[in-house]
């Protein structure tokens, strides 16, 4: 016999267990199902560990850095790759232990720790146990590709997931993708000390961003010592007696092959719906991703998608903003829409890359008439005065509606800076209105009123 509850969530994400906590107080008997760690790829493997592993390689760079800067550290700057784990699972387990108490702790929710599946339209079975609700909340995410080169299946690789478990610093990394995940942990691992090499079938970085976002990190990534190889084909992968990947691939027409100590996977993700069993009536798309509506409803009436696993987004960020649509919508009476919010994203190398609305491609194709601001870091005082003048900061506006279509700052602190614009959006208020606003002396947001002064048209 099925145990009768009010609501059912799969996947402890980063939509799930808040959904749960708020459906649980508002008096619902809620079960939330999560088969390995709690709070998902974000706290255990995604961003929480990777931005605490980038800030040790921060401080191992500025460390080098400091005879620059007139200081003086004494020595070769090294690092203890146990040490950076062990602070790194610190923060990690504390996040992860918070987000378990607190769901232990609320009343009218259980926490199942099982693999979910479908055995009926409304009901779930988790190991022996079997429930049967009218509302049922999936927030199962994705997971790394694996692609089936030659030679893959039979040598050691790492993903995203297992490279969290490396206490030793690999001699030669070897990053297949050149994108968000490649990135953030190529520089990460050579700050570290290792040799690395990325190779991206694309013909360029982050081929998602402007060609003047790419080729600034590509300088920035080749200046600290990267090698960067573009437009892969025909990858395989052989072991290497001794130890080691040999890993042989066409890249941009002419073979070429890397030697490395450790390979690792980032070449995108794919969604967590096969554990699922999912009924006929949830209706999946060619890449498995689950369509909902701009509720987050899914075709099947009382079952809901969040997160990852709808291919809406791929953040955090998005994935609580999720949780927030479904929250306002069944429990507020307050009808926020997905179609609500304005893309924006941070990519953590250093300099970061604030990201919000619009690119340039995508300005230009909107067929808007479209005034741009671009202003090199080596223009702003405070850019200089801390020695990170890479980068740029640059601005999209509607010329006819003064509306910001959107902003990249590939600065120092541009992940935090871009949030001026995000908010400006968020508001729709013009870029007149940020053009006269008296910003503080000396920060690299006082320079944004300068470039919006020096607009120009697109060309
Ligand atoms: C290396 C890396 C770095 C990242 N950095 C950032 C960043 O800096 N900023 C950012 O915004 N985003 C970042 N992301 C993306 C971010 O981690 C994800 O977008 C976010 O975690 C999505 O959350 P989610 O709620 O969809 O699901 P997930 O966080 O993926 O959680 C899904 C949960 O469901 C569970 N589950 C799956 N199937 C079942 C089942 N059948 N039964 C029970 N449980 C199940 C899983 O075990 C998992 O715990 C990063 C991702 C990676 C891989
Ligand atoms: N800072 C952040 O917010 C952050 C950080 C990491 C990850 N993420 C999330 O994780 C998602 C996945 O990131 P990702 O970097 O794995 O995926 P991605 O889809 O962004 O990029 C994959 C890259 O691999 C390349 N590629 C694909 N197949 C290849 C092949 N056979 N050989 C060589 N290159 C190949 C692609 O051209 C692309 O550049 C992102 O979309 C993002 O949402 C976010």
């Amino acid at each position: 016999m099925a145990e009768q509850v009010d609501a059912i969530v799969i996947g402890g994400g980063q939509a799930g267990p808040f959904l749960a906590v708020r459906l649980a107080q508002a008096g619902m008997k809620t079960v939330i199902i999560e088969r390995s760690h709690m709070g998902g790829t974000c706290v255990n493997n995604g961003c929480m560990p990777t931005k605490t592993m980038v800030a040790s390689a921060r401080v191992a760079h500025m460390a080098r850095r400091a005879s620059e800067y007139g200081v003086s550290v004494g020595g070769a700057v090294s690092v203890d790759m146990k040490a950076v784990k062990a602070r790194k699972d610190k923060i990690v387990e504390t996040s992860a232990k918070g987000l378990v108490d607190w769901i232990e702790g609320t009343e009218n929710l259980e926490l199942v720790w099982e693999t979910a599946r479908f055995s009926g339209p409304r009901e779930i079975t988790a190991g022996d146990r079997v429930f049967a609700a009218p509302r049922i909340f999936i927030n199962t995410g994705g997971r790394p590709v694996v692609p089936d080169w030659p030679g893959l299946a039979g040598i050691p690789y790492l993903t995203n997931e297992s490279i969290m478990d490396l206490d030793v610093l690999p001699e030669h990394l070897i990053i297949v993708g050149g994108s968000y995940i490649g990135l953030e942990f190529a520089q990460m691992f050579a700050r570290f000390g290792s040799r690395v090499t990325v190779i991206e079938h694309g013909d360029r970085l982050i081929g998602r961003e402007d060609p003047d976002v790419s080729d600034t990190i590509r300088q920035v990534l080749e200046g600290e010592g990267i090698a960067i190889h573009l437009n892969a084909r025909d990858i395989a992968v052989s072991a290497m007696e001794g130890g080691g990947v040999k890993l042989n691939a066409n890249a941009g027409g002419m073979s070429m092959t890397a030697e490395g100590s450790h390979l690792l996977l980032a070449i995108g993700r794919v969604p967590n719906v096969e554990a699922l069993d999912l009924p006929s009536e949830v209706v999946t798309n060619e890449r498995g991703y689950i369509k909902v509506d701009d509720q987050l409803r899914t075709s099947a009436e009382g079952i809901w998608a969040m997160g990852d696993v709808t291919g809406h987004g791929a953040f955090t960020h998005t994935s609580y903003n999720d949780f927030e649509v479904v929250a306002g919508n069944l429990l507020d009476n307050d009808p926020r829409r997905v179609s609500d919010r304005i893309d924006t994203y941070a990519l953590f190398v250093d300099p970061p890359l604030g990201r919000v609305g619009m690119s340039e491609a995508e300005a230009r194709k909107s067929g808007r008439r479209v005034l741009a601001g671009k202003m090199p870091m080596t223009r702003v005082g405070r850019a200089k005065e801390k020695g990170e003048t890479q980068g740029f900061m640059k601005v999209l506006v509607d010329a006819d509606s003064e509306q910001f279509l959107g902003a990249a700052f590939l600065c120092t602190e541009g992940d935090e800076i871009v949030h001026t614009i995000l908010d400006a959006m968020a508001g729709k208020v013009p870029y007149t209105v940020i053009k006269r606003a008296m910003h503080i002396h000396p920060t690299v947001s006082e320079l944004i009123p300068t470039m919006l002064q020096e607009l120009k048209p697109l060309e």
